[in-house]
């Protein structure tokens, strides 16, 4: 049986090969199944195979990466555009929506996935969900200043229901808490984790209330963004093309 590393190679290699073409700007995700669609893009351009593309990395991480590869980078302010982004989630539901923010990268993930013209999400069938919500907790990153104020600020949102804020200690690449000092995000903010006990059933409600509450940077709702999620699973892989 495929190991969750290897299922995570297949999607993001499959990604690359099926949606990267010469001459594109690519945005690049970030975690540990980006990062072998990164791999891929970097395979590929020293092959030859792909020519001429440049790619916008989401988060620092994924741009040490990119650069040790060889890929050449350029920026949203060069390139406000995208012909497509390639990335990991932490929760899918049936509709296509996402949970993002696992790995601490969330504002930049949204900024460079939103400028794109197709989006590819590349996950294992364990992100698969019925709804957003108790699968996996949702990151916000939010402000340094007041924070616990903001933080009690998101708890009391009625659309919240009543989950929990828990702020990210440790590094700012998980969501384990496993450190002693606050977490900081590549942006020098803090993260915070949204327990919910209950599926979310309005998540276009909840991402606008979120956004209104002051101190809030960036949350890690992805809400009809998706355009395809590539799936695998142990019987092989799946395409999902989710319709706008
Ligand atoms: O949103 C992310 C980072 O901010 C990641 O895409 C998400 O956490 C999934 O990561 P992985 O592929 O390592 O499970």
């Amino acid at each position: 049986m495929a190991s969750q590393d290897e299922l995570k190679k297949q999607v993001g290699y499959k990604a690359v090969d099926d949606y990267v073409r010469s001459g594109m700007v690519v945005g690049l995700g970030t975690g540990s199944t980006a990062f072998f669609a990164v791999e891929r893009v970097g395979q590929k351009l020293k092959s030859g195979e792909l020519q001429d593309v440049v790619a916008i990395p989401t988060s620092v991480r994924t741009k040490e990466q990119a650069e040790a590869l060889g890929i050449p980078l350029v920026t949203l302010d060069t390139h406000s555009r995208l012909d497509v982004a390639i990335d990991g989630a932490d929760s899918v539901d049936p509709d296509g929506n996402l949970v993002k923010g696992g790995g601490g990268a969330l504002f930049r993930e949204k900024i460079v996935e939103k400028a794109s013209d197709k989006f590819v999400v590349i996950v294992d069938q364990s992100k698969m969900c019925d709804a957003l919500g108790p699968h996996f907790m949702l990151p916000i990153e939010i402000l340094p200043f007041c924070h616990e104020h903001t933080m009690r600020c998101l708890e009391a949102l009625p659309s919240m229901n009543g989950a929990k804020a828990v702020l990210r200690m440790g590094s700012s690449a998980n969501n384990k808490c496993d450190g002693d000092e606050i977490a900081v995000s590549d942006n020098g903010c803090y993260l915070v984790d949204m327990k919910c006990t209950s599926p979310i059933t309005d998540a276009v409600r909840l991402a606008d209330d979120i956004i209104k509450v002051v101190g809030v940077v960036e949350h890690g709702l992805f809400c009809g963004m998706t355009d395809h999620v590539i799936i695998a699973g142990t019987d092989g892989i799946e395409v999902k093309d989710v319709p706008k």
